[in-house]
This record gives structure tokens, sequence and C-alpha cells, in this order.
């Protein structure tokens, strides 16, 4: 099947940019980000697209954005941390070489600290990412082929790690 190399999934901060960078690098492909797309495509952040709009046009906008680099993409694809919610990209999903990064709360409230650039974890950090975590865990495994505890690992080590755990040669 085509598609990405790797796509990469898992909740904000886990490291997805980093590691996936690192992965990119080390397998000799590009790195993708839907993300990047939809702020490229909308031309504004992703806090104002959510503050104008409201979560649910940036959702419609990140189904579209993610069919989109599944299609055109065969490199490392970062998925934006909520895109696993939506089932009919949870079915695109199904067949691909998916890593899911995970993360223990207290890794992810140092690594996310109070940044307003992610709009869900803006208010009590801590509490939005359990309750995130627990509406969305299960998605995340659903879809893996494998998954990576990041937490005491550099991303160095975290992409080690997951060259093994997919079985992928380095370019
Ligand atoms: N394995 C790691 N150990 C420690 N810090 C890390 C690790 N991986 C990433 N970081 C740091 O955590 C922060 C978030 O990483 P990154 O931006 O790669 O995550 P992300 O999953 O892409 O987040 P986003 O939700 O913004 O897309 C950054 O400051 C990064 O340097
Ligand atoms: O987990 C989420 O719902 C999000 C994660 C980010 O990647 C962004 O896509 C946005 O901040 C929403
Ligand atoms: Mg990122």
């Amino acid at each position: 099947m085509s598609g990405p190399r790797v796509v990469l999934v898992g909740p904000m901060g886990v490291g997805k940019s980093t590691v996936g960078q690192l992965l990119a690098e080390r397998l000799g492909v590009a790195y993708r980000d839907t993300d990047d797309d939809i702020v490229a495509e909308a031309g504004r952040s992703i806090a104002e697209i959510f503050v104008d709009e409201g979560e649910d046009a940036f959702r419609a906008l990140e189904k579209r954005a993610v069919r989109r680099a599944l299609t055109e993409h065969e490199g490392v694809l970062a998925l934006g941390g909520g895109s696993i919610l939506d089932a009919d990209t949870r079915d695109l999903l199904a067949g691909q070489c998916v890593l899911y990064l995970a993360m223990d709360v207290e890794e992810a409230v140092r690594r996310t600290g109070l940044n307003t650039a992610r709009p869900l974890l803006a208010v009590n950090p801590r509490k939005q990412w359990r309750e995130l975590m627990e509406a969305r865990r299960h998605l995340y495994e659903g879809v893996a082929t494998a998954v990576v505890a990041t937490d005491g690992r550099t991303p160095e080590e975290v992409s080690q790690v997951a060259l093994d755990a997919l079985e992928l040669k380095e370019a």
C-alpha cells in the first residue's frame, strides 16, 4: 500500500515534530506536518482558527488536510494531536505504518508548559491533558502499528526505538 513511510500520532507536545524530523533525516525522506499545512492554507495560526471559527471548523480543515497529506506524501508525516478523533481518518490509517508516541501527564506538562499556542491546554493543562488522554488513548492505540514511550528518552533514543519497533532501515 502506498502512503507515507511513517505516520506519527500522539498528544500535543509528545515530540511528533522533533522525532518526526529526526526519523525523516535517518530514513532520507521529507518531513511533513498537517498542522503546518492547515496554518499555511488558512494563513492563520491554529489558536486563531480555534478562536475565530471554533473547534468544529478546525476539525473539518484538519480532516481535509490529513486526507490530502496521506495521499500526497511519501515521507514522514505527523498528524495533529486530535486528528484521530475522526472515524474516517482512523479508517484511512488502517494498513499504514503508524507510530504512536506516548508520555505520562507530568512529562506532558513539562514539555508543553502553559504555551498558549495549544488552545486545548490553555487553562489547567494537567487536568485538560488527563481528560484528553482518557478520551483518546484507545483511539491512538487502535491506529498504532507500534507504540513508543518517550518519557525519560532523548529524541534520538526515541527515534532509534521507533526504527527498531517498526523494523525500518536507515537510508
Ligand atoms: N524525547 C524528548 N525528551 C524531552 N523533550 C522533548 C522530547 N521530544 C520533544 N521534546 C520537547 O518537547 C516539546 C514538544 O515537542 P514537539 O514540538 O516535537 O511535539 P509535538 O508532538 O510536535 O507537539 P505539537 O502538539 O505542538 O505538534 C519541544 O520543546 C521539544 O523540544
Ligand atoms: O490535540 C489536539 O486536539 C490538537 C493538537 C494540535 O496538534 C493541533 O492540531 C491543535 O492544537 C489541536
Ligand atoms: Mg508538532
